[in-house]
């Protein structure tokens, strides 16, 4: 059932958050629709955690403003009720059984679903009577994405909800993930390292690095906007024009590119080199084949800007400081 509600699930605007001088998250701004699978993905320590917790209303910002499904996170006992999420060590109650856990979200919760959750708990295979503290970590995993998905939220975030699942469990919580997600036309926002889990279930992507949106949005849409460009016949002298091997990977000058196109990532492949561009406009034609490329490779290409520019910014830092 798709979402009618114009109000964005997530809008973020000049979002900044600092843990004392370390910037976590710098000047973010977002815009992303309700009804979507949106997936968070980044390197260690690129603030994917510090945007969720945002979300939740765990934190507050150092500056800017952050609306989740309209509001401010956390705000009140009705916009916590919207919001459910999984932190990513999927807390759980270690002294309680599975039973105790349905009970509490029971309490807890106006909108609790107690068939959903007994039927999940049934389908996963725990024992109600089971302490939490003796589940394994992924069957406490399953037991965190069962309390959430029965608060029947309407925005679900997970904090690397797959990583402590087996393969088959994997593949059955992304699933019922996309069902849920599917049946109330809820929205969902989740970070992970797994880039085959997001290219498989997330309709919308955000890239973080160094504590930067590098590149949102739809996927189908970054993914008809972004090309890999490829010299004919490969070689270093067989560039696109206007490409220089001497200037490459670290300050890319690449002038004689049509007007609209952003290079993303030069990379010197066994046929030569190609460009990774984004060019919003129609296919770039020229003297190059031009190639879709899969969303893994628009992330990495995104991820390995995104480390020049840092490792970059590290060796004018350095060299400043033997000044
Ligand atoms: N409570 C905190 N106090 C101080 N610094 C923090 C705190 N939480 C996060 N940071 C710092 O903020 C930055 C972003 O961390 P964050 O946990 O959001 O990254 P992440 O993308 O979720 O990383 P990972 O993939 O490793 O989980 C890191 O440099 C981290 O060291």
């Amino acid at each position: 059932m798709p979402h009618t509600d114009s109000t964005p699930v997530l809008r973020a605007d000049g979002l900044t958050k600092r843990y004392g001088r370390r910037p976590a998250l710098t000047d973010c701004h977002l815009d992303i629709p309700r009804g979507r699978v949106i997936g968070l993905v980044g390197p260690n320590g690129a603030g994917k955690s510090t945007l969720l917790q945002l979300a939740c209303g765990l934190i507050t910002p150092t500056s800017g403003t952050l609306e989740v499904l309209g509001s401010r996170p956390a705000t009140n006992a009705t916009q916590l009720a919207r919001v459910a999420f999984v932190a990513q060590d999927t807390p759980v109650y270690a002294a309680l059984t599975v039973a105790d856990h349905l009970r509490m979200g029971a309490r807890l919760n106006p909108s609790w679903d107690a068939g959903l959750a007994t039927r999940r708990i049934g389908q996963i295979g725990l024992d109600p009577r089971q302490k939490a503290g003796r589940l394994s970590g992924g069957q406490r995993a399953q037991l965190a994405l069962t309390l959430a998905v029965a608060k029947r939220p309407e925005l679900l975030i997970f904090d690397e909800p797959a990583a402590a699942l087996d393969p088959l469990a994997r593949d059955g919580f992304l699933h019922n993930l996309m069902a849920f997600v599917a049946e109330l036309g809820a929205s969902a926002l989740l970070s992970s390292h797994l880039l085959a889990d997001v290219e498989r279930v997330c309709d919308h992507l955000i890239v973080l690095a160094g504590s930067r949106v590098q590149v949102a949005g739809d996927v189908r849409d970054l993914l008809a906007s972004h090309h890999r460009l490829v010299a004919p016949g490969g070689g270093p002298d067989r560039l696109p024009a206007g490409v220089e091997v001497d200037r490459l990977p670290a300050g890319i000058e690449v002038d004689r590119l049509p007007a609209g196109i952003e290079v993303i990532r030069v990379e010197q492949t066994d046929r030569g080199h190609s460009l990774v561009v984004r060019s919003d406009g129609p296919r770039p034609a020229g003297p190059w084949s031009v190639e879709s490329l899969r969303l893994e490779e628009l992330v990495l290409s995104y991820l390995s800007r995104a480390a020049d520019v840092s490792a970059a910014g590290s060796r004018t830092m350095a060299g400043e400081a033997a000044r």
